[in-house]
This record gives structure tokens, C-alpha cells and sequence, in this order.
């Protein structure tokens, strides 16, 4: 696992949005090869999608060959309401790209049957070949997705309660109504996440500190389900000066020391792949 620091979340935000730019350029999608990607809700990633945005908008990406699968959505939120991740999702980044609608995946937590829903989401994943890059974003208890504290580190796309903490956490978005966030969600499962060949998370803000420490400092612990990346072979974690609050100063030298050769990681790392070696290279994990 690899772990960023930048200055402020601005500065997150373009070094995540140029990591998923060069991403996509370096694999060349086509129609019949599109790049697939995970994507997230929440206000930590909007910077990167500001980011994403500016690129498109400069010529230098496009999304075109680019298939989307969104993280999780409530259930029995109208799609339309303004608090719905599809209408977050498009507010915040599809309307102002050149991705076609017919390429974006969001569960649709008003389906009949949910468990079906869950299901064909699975199945429409592993049809296109799996995720190759999953950007996720924590919630304060750590969770992924929506996979909260307790959630099973071998879970799929299902049905999940919300917990108190997630409801309390949300309610901002709902004018601070507790009562109306909802209390449930369709949600990729944590195995989903690590099934993608690449994973990116994003964690700003001092109230993510706890959780970041949690994750990385810690063993892999389903009651905070962003350490289950620990088990990743190919894991980036970026996060602001303020979510490092709780790290040991050790583990801060730690990563930066890292950083310092991160090119020459990234360039072993295609290398390999352009000699048709799947597997990332491990010795900076
Ligand atoms: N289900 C979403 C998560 O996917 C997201 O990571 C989290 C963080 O939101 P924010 O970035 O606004 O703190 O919010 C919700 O719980």
C-alpha cells in the first residue's frame, strides 16, 4: 500500500485526478476495450472530479471508452431527489463530461427486487472484465462504500443498514433532518472493491484521522473496513495533511520516504506490464 500526503484537499484532488488521467490514456480504451472504472459519492472526491472535469474540458482526457460503476445508492430515495448519488453523480461530474449515460452503472436503490439488483450488478461487473481502478472514498467509522463497521472483508453487492453513526454523519445533506436520512443502502461488498485491479482512496479532513490511523497502522479489521485494503496488491491511499492527525510521525517519514521513489515504482510497474505481466509490482506494498 502506497499512502499520498498533500497539502489540502485542492491539491488531493489533482494529484488523484491526473492518477486516473494517465490511467485511462496510458490503457488507450476503445469501444470494444473500454477502461472500467469505480467511482464514489461523498464530498471528499469532488475536488477530483473538478479536476477530472478540467481535463475533458482541456482535451487532454475522455471518457468516451470509459464504463462507470458507482459505489453504492439509498434505497428508496427517488432517483431524482437532489441527495440521490445519481443525481450527486451527475451534478458533480457526468453532465459535465463526455461520458455516454448508457456507460454509467449506479445500483438502483428503488428496484423491486433488490437482491436481484445486487445480483445483475455483480454480473455486469464481471461481464466488462472487472474494475480496473476502484476510487473509493471512508466514511468517519472507516467504512468503504457503504460496507460498515462488522461487514464481512469477503462481501459482495448487497443490501446494508446504515449505521447510527453513517445516519448521523449524512444528515447534513438533509438539512440536518436525522429522521429522513435513509437507512439503507445498496452497496458494493469490501471483496468487490479488492477485486479491482486497482484501488485509489481519497481521505480528507481532521475527522477522517482516526479512521485513516485505524486502517493502516492496524491489522485487517472488519470494524474498519478501509484496512481490508491492506490486503491489496495494488492499494493508493491520498489524503490531506489534516487527515494524518493520528498517524505516528514515523509512519508520515514512512510514506514520504516512499514517495520519493514512487517514479521509479511506477515505471517498474510498466514495464512489467508492457512485457504482458499482469501482476503490479510488489516490493514498494
Ligand atoms: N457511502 C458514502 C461513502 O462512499 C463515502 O466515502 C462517505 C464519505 O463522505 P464524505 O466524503 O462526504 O465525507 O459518504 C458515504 O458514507
Amino acid at each position: 500500500m502506497r499512502l499520498i500526503i498533500r497539502d489540502d484537499p485542492k491539491a488531493v484532488g489533482e494529484y488523484i485526478g491526473n492518477y486516473i488521467a494517465k490511467r485511462i490514456n496510458d490503457f488507450n480504451p476503445t469501444p470494444e476495450k473500454p477502461f472500467v472504472l469505480g467511482l464514489p459519492t461523498g464530498s471528499s472526491p469532488i475536488p477530483t472530479y473538478k479536476h477530472l472535469i478540467s481535463l475533458v474540458k482541456a482535451g487532454k482526457l475522455s471518457f468516451k471508452n470509459v464504463v462507470t460503476f458507482n459505489m453504492d445508492e439509498y434505497v428508496g430515495l427517488p432517483e431524482d431527489h437532489p441527495e440521490s448519488y445519481h443525481t450527486f453523480m451527475f451534478r458533480e461530474f457526468f453532465s459535465h463530461v463526455d461520458i455516454p449515460p448508457s456507460q454509467v452503472n449506479i445500483l438502483n436503490g428503488n428496484a423491486k427486487n433488490l437482491i436481484e439488483e445486487c445480483k445483475d450488478y455483480e454480473a455486469k461487473i464481471k461481464k466488462y472484465g472487472g474494475i480496473e481502478l476502484f476510487l473509493g472514498g471512508i466514511g468517519e467509522d472507516g467504512h468503504i462504500a457503504f460496507n460498515e463497521p462488522g461487514s464481512s472483508l469477503a462481501s459482495r453487492t448487497r443490501i446494508k443498514t446504515l449505521a447510527y453513526d453513517t445516519i448521523l454523519a449524512n444528515a447534513r445533506f438533509f438539512n440536518n433532518d436525522i429522521a429522513a436520512v435513509p437507512r439503507m443502502a445498496l452497496t458494493v461488498g469490501v471483496a468487490t472493491v479488492l477485486e479491482s485491479r486497482e484501488v485509489v482512496v481519497v481521505v480528507t479532513g481532521q475527522r477522517k484521522a482516526l479512521a485513516l490511523s485505524k486502517a493502516i497502522e492496524e491489522g485487517v479489521n472488519h470494524l474498519w473496513t478501509l484496512s481490508a485494503l491492506q490486503l491489496h496488491p495494488w492499494a493508493l491511499i491520498v489524503v490531506d495533511e489534516d487527515a494524518t492527525a493520528e498517524l505516528h510521525v514515523k509512519t508520515v517519514k514512512y510514506f514520504k520516504s516512499i514517495e520519493r521513489v514512487q517514479d521509479e515504482v511506477e515505471a517498474a510497474h510498466e514495464a512489467l506490464k508492457k512485457q504482458g505481466v499482469d501482476e503490479p509490482v510488489g516490493s514498494m506494498e
